[in-house]
């Protein structure tokens, strides 16, 4: 919201948060195939009053949801430039682009636009980026190996005394190595997107009608044990050899963000978001298993939630600052913000 709107986001109380989540759940419960509407297309064309149909009025909510963030986001933002707030957000940018001399009707198209490109970005943007982090918290607590290494790479190219920052990603292969790995363990969108087929084809000799739904099945290209040894382990190693990443190895990128032209728009945006927050966060903090009251660790393990977009399911962790050092890089992040 930040980065879109220049708006400050108020936690799981955030009235925008709350209805795009509300429309995000609509929408995993209906794009995976799973209602009959998908089968039967006629259905769509029922009222929601007649028993089986209530889809129509669950649709309608979804519709209702991101048309409101789509329009009050933005008004707001606009406001914010009206009154001369000083906002260097991605929207704010956009605006300034208009030609002044276009007609008003062109302002109002490109208006629209800019306004599509801040909803989308928000709602295809932060809870798949969101989804992989916390994987990042839960591998941390169960392979503490990992955590170490990451560590050691980022004490010895950052130091103590800053944070990372995208200058250091060239010398930070281990951190990496841990991004690629977190797309690859736990696969935010397992059968990606849906796609159809807009022409007759045949494939391996199986012959698929124009207008098929094909899923991609990303969760097992990433867990496919002939190209990831052990492929349930979180281990980035499996993408480095002598010391570089090892362009032979299987690229998650090329699948966790989908296929073909409709391919993830965000996917440099949340690749970059990503290096930056794991290398920053175990820059400073220490994640660790929490421990039950004899002092032993508590197993956790990744069990995942079922629908289009994917979370690790719920589980606790130990957050603390790494040293004195790491404390105040904390506060001070926490105070320039
Ligand atoms: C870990 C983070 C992310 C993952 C795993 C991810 C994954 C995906 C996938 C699988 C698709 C469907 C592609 C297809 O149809 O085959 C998609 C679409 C899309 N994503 Fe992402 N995404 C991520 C982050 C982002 C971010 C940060 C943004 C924007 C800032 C974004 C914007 C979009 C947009 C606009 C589309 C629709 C593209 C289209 O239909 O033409 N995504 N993403």
């Amino acid at each position: 919201m930040q980065l879109m709107y220049g708006l400050e986001a108020k936690g799981e109380q955030d009235e925008f948060i709350a209805t795009v989540e509300e429309a995000m759940a609509l929408t995993s419960q209906y794009t995976t195939g799973n209602h009959p509407v998908d089968v039967f297309p006629f259905l769509r064309h029922l009222p929601g009053w007649i028993p089986g149909a209530g889809f129509q009025y669950d649709f309608a909510r979804c519709k209702a949801a991101i048309t409101y963030v789509k329009e009050a986001a933005f008004a707001l933002m606009k406001a914010a430039l009206d009154r001369g707030d000083s906002t260097s957000c991605s929207l704010a940018i956009l605006l300034s682009r208009i030609d002044g001399r276009s007609s008003d009707a062109q302002i109002a198209y490109q208006e629209d636009v800019i306004k599509n490109v801040g909803l989308i970005a928000f709602e295809a943007g932060s809870d798949t980026s969101y989804s992989t982090l916390v994987s990042v918290f839960l591998a941390m607590t169960l392979y503490p190996e990992v955590q170490k290494k990451a560590q050691e790479e980022l004490d010895a190219v950052v130091g103590p005394y800053r944070l990372p920052g995208f200058e250091d990603r060239g010398a930070l292969v281990y951190i990496n190595a841990i991004v690629k790995e977190a797309m690859r363990w736990h696969v935010v969108l397992p059968l990606g997107v849906p796609h159809r087929t807009i022409e007759d084809d045949v494939i391996d000799g199986y012959f698929i009608p124009a207008g098929s739904m094909i899923l991609a099945n990303t969760w097992a290209i990433l867990h496919d044990p002939e190209a990831y040894d052990n492929p349930e382990e979180f281990r980035p190693e499996r993408f480095i050899r002598d010391g570089k990443l090892d362009p032979t190895v299987r690229d998650p990128y090329a699948y966790a963000f989908g296929y073909g032209r409709r391919v993830c728009a965000g996917r440099y945006f949340a690749d970059e978001a990503l290096y930056l927050a794991i290398a920053s966060i175990l820059h400073v903090f220490n994640i660790t298993a929490p421990l039950d009251e004899q002092g032993r660790s508590i197993k956790t393990e990744l069990r995942q939630t079922s629908g289009l977009l994917t979370y690790p399911k719920e589980f606790r962790c130990v957050v603390t600052p790494r040293s004195e050092e790491a404390a105040s890089l904390i506060k001070g992040a926490v105070s320039s913000a």
